[in-house]
Formats: C-alpha cells, sequence, structure tokens
C-alpha cells in the first residue's frame, strides 16, 4: 500500500512565514475580517507544502475565510447533469432540452447559462466549434457523466487566456503527478476521459497533454465537494491550503452562490495549525488511511491515526473471543499491514491475533450487512447491534453508524413518530443521542454539523419524558422539572448557535430555526410554571 506514498511523517515546518495577503494579493479570503486582523499565515513544511496557521487565538463558531469559487463544475463520478446549474438529468416527460453548443441543459431558462460559475459562453462557443456533442448517446444518460468529466478540467485551462493571475494559482496547487502516473487507474482513466476527449476529440491541441494531467490532479488534491442537490467540486484560491487532521478543529459550509465559509469548530491557539478532515470521519483508522492514500496521495500520520484506541473512542476495536472482556486492537495502526491483538494479554488472555488482511475481510463482509439495512429498518438495525454485541465494540465504527441513524430515527419513522414512542423507545433515544455526542466530542468535536443535528434531536424526547411525567402527576419535584429543563436549555443552545451557521433553507438551517422556537416555548414554560 506504501507505494503511492513519497512523504512521511510530520516535521516542524520550517522556512519564513508568508502571510494571506502576501501570497494571495490581497484577495477577499478573510471577507468581513479586518486587513490588521488577519486570522491565518501560510507556513510551509516538507512533509505537507503550504499549510496555514493561526496568528491569533481564534474563537469557536469564529469565520477563518470566506470565499467564492475560482472553478465551479461537475465531480468525476456525476451522471448526467445540466452543464449550467448541474442539476441532475433524466429523459423526464418535457425530454432532453439542448443548449446552443448541443450539451445538455435543464430548461432554455437554466439559471447558470452564460454565468462565470456555470456554463460560460466562452465555452459555448468552444464546445459548439468543436460538435463535442456530436458523440452524445441519449439514449443512455449515465454515458453523459463520462463526457462531463472533462469539463471541470476544461473550465481550468480556459483560464490560462481568460484570467492569467487565477490560472497560475491553479497551475501551482498540489497535483502530485509524480505519484498519480504510477497508479494505472488513475491515469489511464484521466488519458481516456479528459486528455484525448480535449485534445483528439475537441481538437484544442493547444493544452499539452500534462498541463491537462496537472489540472486532473489539482481537481483531484484540492477541489472540495460543493452543492446540495448534486455532484459539483469547486476550486478555492486560499482553502486549499488547510492541511488535513482526522480530528479537525474548522467546520465549512458553502451557500446557493458556492461560497464556502470556514468557521473554527473550536478554540484554535496561535500557531496552531488550521485543519480539515480530508477523509469520512466515520470510518474507522484503516478505512481513513486507505482513503487518503488512494484519494489525496498521502499517509496521514496524525494522532488519531497513530493512537490503537483512535483516542478513546474504541472505533476499530473488536471483542476477544478467547477472554470476552480484552478489546482486539491495531498493534501498529499507521502501517497497514500491522496485526492486532488482545489488549489483555498476557495477565489476563492466553492471547488472540488477527493479520491485516483477516481483519479486512471480517470488516468488509460485516459491512456489506450494514449496507443492506434498509434507512427506515429501525428493527433491523436494532437486531444488528444485537447480533454483534459480542463481535464489535459498542462504539466501533459500524456500530456507531447504525447509532447515528437510530438516534435520528427514533421519532422520525412510521410506527415510531415521537408521541407514539413508549417510555423504553424514548430512553432509547436519548442514551443514543447520548453515546453519540460522547463519541463526536473526540472525534469531531466543537461545533460540527454532527453534534448540532445530535442534541437537536435529543431535546424531544427528554422534552416528551417530562410532559408524561407532569401529565400521569409521577412524581417529578419543582427542583428535579428544573434541572431536566436546564439540561434540555443546554442542548437546545448549542443546537441552535451550530445549526444557525447552516443555510438557512437546508435542512440542518431548519433545524436551527426549529431549535430557537422550541427555546422560546421553553421561556414560556418556566413562566407557566413560575
Ligand atoms: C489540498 S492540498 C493542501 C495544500 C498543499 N500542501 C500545497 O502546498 O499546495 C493537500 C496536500 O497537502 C499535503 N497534506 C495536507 N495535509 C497533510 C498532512 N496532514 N500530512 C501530510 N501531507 C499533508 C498532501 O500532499 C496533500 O495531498
Amino acid at each position: 500500500m506504501g507505494r503511492r506514498h513519497k512523504k512521511s511523517g510530520h516535521k516542524k515546518s520550517k522556512g519564513r512565514p508568508q502571510s494571506s495577503t502576501e501570497y494571495s494579493d490581497g484577495g477577499d479570503e478573510q471577507e468581513g475580517i479586518q486587513e490588521n486582523d488577519k486570522v491565518f499565515e501560510i507556513q510551509i513544511s516538507d512533509i505537507m507544502g503550504r499549510f496555514i496557521t493561526s496568528t491569533r487565538k481564534i474563537l469557536p463558531g469564529e469565520v477563518i475565510l470566506s470565499e467564492l469559487p475560482i472553478v465551479v463544475g461537475p465531480c468525476a463520478d456525476c451522471g448526467a447533469q445540466c452543464l449550467g446549474c448541474y442539476k441532475s438529468l433524466d429523459n423526464g416527460e418535457s425530454g432532453l432540452v439542448r443548449c446552443e453548443c448541443g450539451w445538455l441543459i435543464c430548461s432554455k431558462t437554466c439559471p447558470g447559462i452564460y454565468t462565470p460559475l456555470g456554463h460560460t459562453q466562452m465555452e459555448c462557443s468552444i464546445l459548439r466549434n468543436s460538435e463535442s456533442a456530436k458523440a452524445f448517446n441519449t439514449e443512455n444518460l449515465s454515458e453523459i457523466g463520462l463526457h462531463l468529466q472533462a469539463i471541470a478540467p476544461l473550465r481550468c485551462l480556459l483560464l490560462k487566456s481568460g484570467d492569467t493571475k487565477n490560472f497560475e494559482i491553479i497551475m501551482a496547487m498540489e497535483h502530485h503527478n509524480d505519484i498519480r502516473k504510477n497508479i494505472s487507474q488513475i491515469w489511464n482513466t484521466n488519458q481516456i476521459n479528459v486528455v484525448n476527449r480535449i485534445r483528439s476529440n475537441w481538437g484544442l491541441t493547444e493544452y499539452s497533454e500534462s498541463e491537462i494531467h496537472t489540472v486532473c490532479g489539482v481537481l483531484e488534491v484540492n477541489s472540495f465537494e460543493i452543492g446540495r442537490r448534486s455532484k459539483v467540486r469547486g476550486l478555492y484560491r486560499t482553502a486549499f491550503l488547510i492541511s488535513h487532521d482526522c480530528v479537525p478543529n474548522t467546520n465549512h459550509v458553502d451557500d446557493e452562490n458556492y461560497k464556502l465559509t470556514i468557521r473554527a469548530s473550536k478554540e484554535i491557539y496561535p500557531g496552531q495549525a488550521i485543519t480539515l478532515n480530508y477523509a469520512p470521519t466515520m470510518q474507522s483508522t484503516l478505512k481513513r488511511r486507505e482513503y487518503i492514500l488512494n484519494n489525496k496521495f498521502f499517509e496521514c500520520l496524525c494522532e488519531r491515526c497513530s493512537d490503537p484506541t483512535e483516542l478513546g473512542s474504541y472505533f476499530s476495536a473488536l471483542i476477544c473471543p478467547k477472554c470476552q472482556t480484552g478489546l482486539i486492537l491495531c498493534e501498529k495502526p499507521i502501517c497497514f499491514e500491522s496485526s492486532w491483538s488482545c489488549n489483555n494479554f498476557p495477565k489476563r488472555c492466553v492471547g488472540y491475533n488477527m493479520s491485516a488482511r483477516s481483519m479486512e475481510l471480517l470488516l468488509n463482509r460485516i459491512s456489506q450487512e450494514v449496507e443492506k439495512l434498509g434507512c427506515n429498518d429501525i428493527e433491523g438495525m436494532e437486531a444488528f447491534l444485537d447480533r454483534y454485541k459480542n463481535v464489535l465494540h459498542e462504539t466501533h465504527y459500524l456500530n456507531f453508524g447504525v447509532k447515528v441513524s437510530l438516534s435520528q430515527f427514533y421519532g422520525k419513522i412510521d410506527g415510531f413518530l415521537i408521541h407514539e414512542l413508549d417510555d423504553n423507545a424514548l430512553e432509547r433515544k436519548i442514551y443514543l443521542c447520548k453515546e453519540v455526542l460522547r463519541i463526536f466530542d473526540v472525534i469531531e468535536p466543537g461545533y460540527t454539523r454532527i453534534r448540532g443535528v445530535t442534541q437537536y434531536e435529543i431535546h424531544a424526547p427528554m422534552m416528551i419524558q417530562l410532559t408524561r411525567r407532569l401529565t400521569k402527576k409521577s412524581a417529578i419535584s419543582k427542583s428535579e422539572m428544573k434541572i431536566k429543563l436546564k439540561e434540555i436549555v443546554k442542548y437546545l443552545s448549542e443546537a441552535k448557535i451550530i445549526l444557525e451557521q447552516e443555510p438557512a433553507e437546508s435542512p440542518e438551517g431548519q433545524m436551527g430555526s426549529a431549535a430557537t422556537q422550541a427555546l422560546l416555548q421553553i421561556k414560556d414554560w418556566e413562566k407557566i410554571d413560575a
């Protein structure tokens, strides 16, 4: 697995820091932040290349940077999409609509036609002149996705004559060509779907093969997945500098104009690296490291990856089948081939070992079971947890994913609507939310979307428990009620702060407004009670 890895180990940064103004030529990357209050500067390390660190203490929720993209385009694995607004397309009732260049669009009035971050006039005439749409097989719309793969790279290349400053910024981004060219699956796919398409099929020979491979690499390594409705990627002139950590200290959102806002999710100290998680946070160390190696082309050596317990979350731990009390942990988590053994050995266990390969096979088999679970199937999920209770640690990532789903679905699914839940089911939802929060406090702490959602989720069963106790006149003293209400207000208040950062129309944004309403209602309650 290590063959793609060029650099290893974190080293201290060296060289002089560059201020963000010096680097970005006074861009808008810290919009809303005073010139004399820049919160980050650029550093360079042998291992990570450029990365950013804070110049002062940054508080949770503070905006670190906010910027519009340089380039937006369909993701490499998108299906048929509108070239202007990226809406997914199907043959639908109205059939397929084509732009003047012959490419498919959602409608003649698509808001993304002839706009800088959609289908520009320049792109339209290039695609028309090259007769690029002639090759479309509209009988098979998924094939259109292959043509769309070349659009984001083309948009980067068009900056060469249209916006040289941004073209230079893009070409100076990390592309890892030296590693990627040895991965035939990546390089050959790009050669066929992007390089040959742009140069041979569309006749744009002014762009060299190496230039096209470079923009492919830049997009793979640096782009952000954005947009709510479809698979869209964007390149940003400053945000790409943020380095990776499996326990990040920022979160990000993008709005309807693809403006990206990076906020601190927890306190960041002066000089500390500003980080985000490039990998899916709810995966085990093995899976995250594999993802980063295969998609971002480096080996993660962060604290979470280096610790066999994943900072006490036991996200990858199995229960020892020999002694039943010990945990099977990876001996050297930052080595893909490392074996696994019982942590009770030698004192309380005769010993149990597993090879990396056996662990991989076991987890793949259990993952397939998780994937088969219907997303509404609360009983199926509970049965899964019960089936593996003596195999997987209670917060193993496969259990944990199921628990996160359950923490949200109890109260929302037919037959399990919140007012239909009996006392045990309410208690179960509260228990799951608390467990989910306990683990996210370790792996994604602070002001993060999932913590906000879970804090919102926990308030409803707690409120219902309280009202049931009042109406049933089960003994509840005034002081106990006050304590319960205080706890609910604490959850809702943090949910409100976190979720109000989300776009108002998004489900999370709407939860934020609902949290505000719920807080007002509790205030009324308190008045009545008083
Ligand atoms: C989005 S770019 C970040 C900017 C890049 N360092 C540069 O100088 O242009 C991602 C690349 O930065 C490097 N990188 C980021 N975080 C890293 C980390 N935690 N450890 C090692 N390399 C890292 C890797 O080369 C990765 O592919």
